[in-house]
C-alpha cells in the first residue's frame, strides 16, 4: 500500500491556515508558521487567534516554525505566505525540497522589482518543480466556518492538476482545473485593485449603480490586460476572475475593500493598512500593475486612480471624479 501525500503549507495567515484545514480532511498536513507562537496555538489548542479567531481547526492539523523541517516532509508544497515574502521564503528551502514535489501558490499579489507573477518567482527559486496555483472565490473565515465555496486548481499539466484536485476538495469546498495558469492568477491578483476601488464607493457612499459601474469596467480592465499578456479571455469570466471580483468587491470581509474604504473615510494608506493588521496585497500591487500596464500599453483607467490614490497622490473622491472626466469608447474597446 502507498503512504498517504503530505501537504506542507508555507504561512499560517488566514488562507494558508485555512488551506491547511481544507487538506487535512484528506491527507497528513503540516503548516509553517513564522511565529512560533502560533504554531504552538494551532498544535496545542487547535487555534490561530491572531488570524481566524476563536474558530476550531479540524483534528489532525500540525504545525511548526521550522522551515527546513516543513519542507523536507512536503510530497506537496504550498505557498501561502504574502506575495512580498515568496522569493525570500523559497530561497530557504531550496535545498531541503525533494526533486519533482508539485508546489502550488496561494499568492494573489505581484513581485514589486521584477513585476513578476508568484509562480514565476516560485520556478525561478524551484527550478524543476511542476507549479500551479490555487485560486477563486475564498474569503478565508467563510471556508473554515463551513460555507460552501468553489475554487480553481491551475497547472500548464492537467495530469498535475488532476492529482492535487482531491487533496484540497470537500464535501463544501468544489475544486476545478483549469490550464490557463497566466489567466487564473492574473485574476487574483487584478480584483485586489478594483476591491479597493469598490470599496473607496462604499466609503463615499455612491450607491449601488456605481459599485457595478466600478466591478463591470474593473473586470473589463482585468480581461483587456489579461488577453495582451497571452490568457484566455473565458478565464476571467470563471471563478478565479469575475467570480473572486464579485466576492472580493462585496464582502466586508474583504481586507482590499476595507482598506479602499476607510481610506475614503479618511484615514491615510498607512493608516488603513496599520488598522487592518493583515495584508491587502492590492496596495502594494497597484503600482506593478500599472507598470504592466505601461509595459503592454492596456488602458486601466481604474487601476490608475487607485494607483494614484495609494501613492498619496489623489483623494478617493477626487479620482471618482477622474473617472467621471474619462470619454466613453466602445465597449469592448481594447485600449
Ligand atoms: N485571506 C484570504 O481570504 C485569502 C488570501 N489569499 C492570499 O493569500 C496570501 C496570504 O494572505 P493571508 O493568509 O490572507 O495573509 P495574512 O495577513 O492573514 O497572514 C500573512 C502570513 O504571512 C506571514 N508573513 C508575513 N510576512 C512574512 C515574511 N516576510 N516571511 C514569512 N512569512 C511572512 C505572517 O506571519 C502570516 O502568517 C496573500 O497573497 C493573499 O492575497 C488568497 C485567497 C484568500
Ligand atoms: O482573495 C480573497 C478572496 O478570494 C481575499 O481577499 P482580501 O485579501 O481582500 O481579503
Amino acid at each position: 500500500m502507498s503512504r498517504p501525500v503530505n501537504v506542507v503549507v508555507l504561512g499560517a495567515g488566514s488562507w494558508g491556515t485555512t488551506v491547511a484545514s481544507l487538506s487535512v480532511r484528506n491527507t497528513p498536513t503540516l503548516l509553517w508558521a513564522r511565529d512560533p507562537d502560533v504554531a504552538v496555538e494551532i498544535e496545542t489548542d487547535r487555534r490561530n487567534s491572531r488570524y481566524l479567531g476563536d474558530r476550531l481547526l479540524p483534528e489532525g492539523i500540525r504545525a511548526t516554525d521550522d522551515l527546513g523541517r516543513a519542507a523536507r516532509e512536503a510530497d506537496v508544497l504550498v505557498v501561502g505566505v504574502p506575495s512580498h515574502a515568496v522569493r525570500m521564503t523559497l530561497m530557504q528551502i531550496a535545498n531541503d525540497l525533494r526533486a519533482w514535489v508539485p508546489v502550488l501558490s496561494l499568492v494573489k499579489g505581484l513581485e514589486p522589482e521584477s513585476r513578476l507573477r508568484p509562480t514565476e518567482v516560485i520556478a525561478q527559486c524551484l527550478p524543476g518543480h511542476p507549479v500551479g496555483l490555487l485560486a477563486g472565490p475564498n474569503i478565508a473565515s467563510e471556508i473554515v466556518d463551513g460555507f460552501a465555496a468553489a475554487a480553481v486548481v491551475a497547472t500548464q499539466d492537467d495530469r498535475v492538476a488532476s492529482a492535487l484536485q482531491p487533496l484540497f476538495a470537500t464535501a463544501v469546498f468544489r475544486v476545478y482545473r483549469n490550464t490557463d495558469v497566466l489567466g487564473c492568477e492574473l485574476g487574483g491578483v487584478l480584483k485586489n485593485i478594483i476591491a479597493i476601488a469598490s470599496g473607496m464607493a462604499d466609503g463615499l457612499d455612491v450607491g449601488d449603480n456605481t459599485r457595478a459601474m466600478v466591478l463591470a469596467r474593473g473586470l473589463a480592465e482585468m480581461t483587456r490586460l489579461g488577453e495582451t499578456m497571452g490568457a484566455n479571455p473565458r478565464t476571467f469570466a470563471g471563478l478565479t476572475g469575475v467570480g473572486d471580483l464579485i466576492a472580493t468587491c462585496m464582502s466586508p470581509r474583504s481586507r482590499n475593500r476595507r482598506v479602499g474604504e476607510s481610506i475614503a473615510r479618511g484615514m491615510t494608506v498607512q493608516e488603513a493598512v496599520a488598522d487592518l493588521g493583515q495584508v491587502a496585497e492590492g496596495v502594494k500591487t497597484a503600482p506593478t500593475v500599472m507598470a504592466l500596464s505601461r509595459d503592454y500599453g492596456v488602458d486601466m483607467p481604474i487601476a490608475a486612480e487607485v494607483e494614484a490614490v495609494v501613492a498619496g497622490l489623489r483623494s478617493p473622491a477626487e479620482a471618482y471624479r477622474g473617472l467621471r472626466r474619462l470619454a466613453p469608447g466602445g465597449e469592448h474597446d481594447v485600449a
